[in-house]
């Protein structure tokens, strides 16, 4: 049997559960999750290695109408990853029915020769008879490759959604080492789960102008010692996140501090501090500072 290896583009609206069945399929959390709009920023490739394939999934901003300037970087982040990749994975929320965004996908697509599989996700949701007719209602819209129901959430169906992947890669030699899982290092993974936290804790006025820098790693004694700073762009958002008495920033401290202790195996000890930058999603140099632009080429 060939070996199959490419890269895969996991791309959608905001909030379908694009990190959700990333981190199902790897069987580990690579992107953070949350019910806010929006959460993943940058392209964050996962690998799925097996006897016979190597998928490297690259997770895409969630694809939005932009308003700012870094919507618009975030955006071209998702192009980027299409037109790169091996096959286009669109994944939809089965419950939600086709509107101006999908429209506006599906327009991007169709410029593109490549092989594009349909994912109906959260039909943990849906009746038999309703997803008929979603899969009827989808089927009439373009002329996918294939049209995969799953559930992200109930790991439902998703070997099905390999095997069809696995037969649009090309034949080659793995891309990446067996045993890694992603291309981003450790010191991203320890922001973004800092980043998952404050979003989980803080309301709606928060996540999109929150970015978090690591300032300080240092490993004594197998203990390790973590210094991040969350920038947020308005004082009264420096006041949200830290709280009545500070008691908000506690939360995320600890829950933070929690989740990467399991995470290295090692004790933790965590130290956060909250800088106010006026308007830095409007300016390029910020977002660069922030690692939000890697494929911004102009
Ligand atoms: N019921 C159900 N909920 C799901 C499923 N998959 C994802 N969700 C939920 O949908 C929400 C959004 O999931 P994410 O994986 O963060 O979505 P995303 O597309 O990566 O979002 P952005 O980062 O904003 O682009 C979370 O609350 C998930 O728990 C599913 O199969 N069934």
């Amino acid at each position: 049997m060939s070996y199959k290896s490419g890269f895969i583009a996991i791309i959608g609206r905001p909030n379908v559960g694009k990190s959700t069945l990333m981190n199902a399929l790897l069987k580990e959390k690579i992107a953070i999750m949350s019910d806010k709009p929006n959460t993943t920023r940058n392209n964050i490739a996962g690998i799925l290695t097996q006897d016979d394939a190597q998928f490297v999934f690259v997770d895409t901003p969630g694809i939005h109408k932009p308003q700012q300037q870094l919507g618009r970087v975030l955006n071209k982040n998702a192009y980027m990853a299409m037109e790169d990749c091996d096959c286009i994975t669109w994944i939809v929320d089965a419950n939600q029915s086709f509107g101006k965004g999908d429209a506006f996908i599906l327009d991007r697509l169709d410029s593109m020769q490549k092989k594009i599989i349909l994912i109906l996700n959260k039909i943990d949701l849906l009746s038999k008879e309703e997803l008929m007719n979603v899969l009827i209602s989808w089927n009439q819209k373009a002329s996918f490759h294939a049209i995969i129901p799953i559930s992200a959430k109930e790991q439902d169906n998703l070997q099905e959604l390999l095997n069809v992947i696995k037969d649009i890669l090309p034949e080659g030699t793995p891309l990446y080492p067996e045993e890694m899982k992603s291309d981003h290092g450790e010191d991203f993974q320890i922001t973004e789960i800092i980043r998952e936290k404050i979003l989980f804790n803080t309301k709606e006025e928060i996540p999109h102008s929150v970015a978090v820098l690591l300032e300080n790693k240092d490993n004594r004694d197998n203990h390790l010692y973590l210094e991040a700073v969350i920038v947020v762009d308005r004082n009264s958002q420096k006041g949200i996140l830290i709280g009545k008495q500070g008691s908000m920033i506690k939360k995320i401290r600890l829950s933070a501090q929690k989740e990467l202790k399991d995470k290295f195996k090692c004790p933790v000890t965590l130290d956060l501090y909250v800088r106010v930058e006026k308007n830095w999603r409007n300016k390029d140099l910020k977002i660069k500072e922030f690692g939000l632009d890697e494929f911004n080429d102009d």
